[in-house]
């Protein structure tokens, strides 16, 4: 059995937490892989900034010094809404000599009861929560803990800090930052 970790996300842009969990995961399990899933439309949020082609090259430049770190765009090339179900549907048929481990912040453990079709989801993939100041990791639904270094860094810090031309300096990989004032997002 193959053991996959992924890391589902609007990624508008990576920071340097999507990182860090990802990478704690891959160790605390002794994961063999971690697959990022840019989704096209995310599920419960507003449409992303920026455009989904530049959401990828930012992922790609953010993973690309981590040889466990693997981009799966199945999100984007099936286009409209970002369910994780029908992406775990489709992963789980395709791969079945794979285990997943699906990794969520703690923001997203406290809405899983809002998930689309989340018991049948919870039959498919292992959840594993991982805490996020602000929220809380207590819920009825099975999911495993792994425990990280916390670290109080979001999109929208980084989204906000660009707007009101603060730093956004070691919040995001050099090369992503390099992209963002290229491309001068989030202005
Ligand atoms: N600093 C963090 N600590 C723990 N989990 C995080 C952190 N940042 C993101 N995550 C988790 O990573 C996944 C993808 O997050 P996403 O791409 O939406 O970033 P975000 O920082 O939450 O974005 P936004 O601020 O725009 O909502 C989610 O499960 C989220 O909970
Ligand atoms: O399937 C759902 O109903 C669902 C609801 C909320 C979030 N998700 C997934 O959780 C991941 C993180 O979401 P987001 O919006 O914080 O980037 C991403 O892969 C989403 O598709 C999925």
């Amino acid at each position: 059995m193959k053991r996959i970790g992924i890391l589902g996300g609007t990624f508008d842009p990576p920071h340097i937490g999507h990182l860090i969990i990802a990478e704690e995961v891959n160790q605390a399990l002794d994961l063999d892989e971690i697959w990022f899933i840019p989704t096209y439309e995310p599920p419960h949020k507003g449409r992303a900034s920026v455009s989904v082609e530049n959401r990828i090259e930012m992922l790609k430049l953010a993973i690309a010094d981590n040889e466990s770190f693997k981009l799966n765009t199945i999100e984007v090339d099936r286009e409209g809404k970002s369910y994780t179900y029908d992406t775990m549907l489709l992963l789980t048929n395709k791969y079945p000599d794979s285990e997943f481990y699906f990794i969520i912040g703690a923001d997203m453990v406290e809405y899983l009861p809002n998930w689309y079709k989340i018991d049948e989801l919870m039959k498919l993939v292992t959840f594993i929560g991982v805490k996020r100041s602000g929220y809380s990791l207590n819920t009825t639904y099975p999911i495993r803990e792994v425990e990280i270094p916390m670290v109080d860094i979001s999109s929208s810090l980084i989204r906000k800090r660009q707007k009101e031309k603060g730093t956004i300096q070691y919040l995001v990989p050099k090369s992503v930052y390099t992209y963002i004032k290229e491309h001068s997002f989030y202005e």
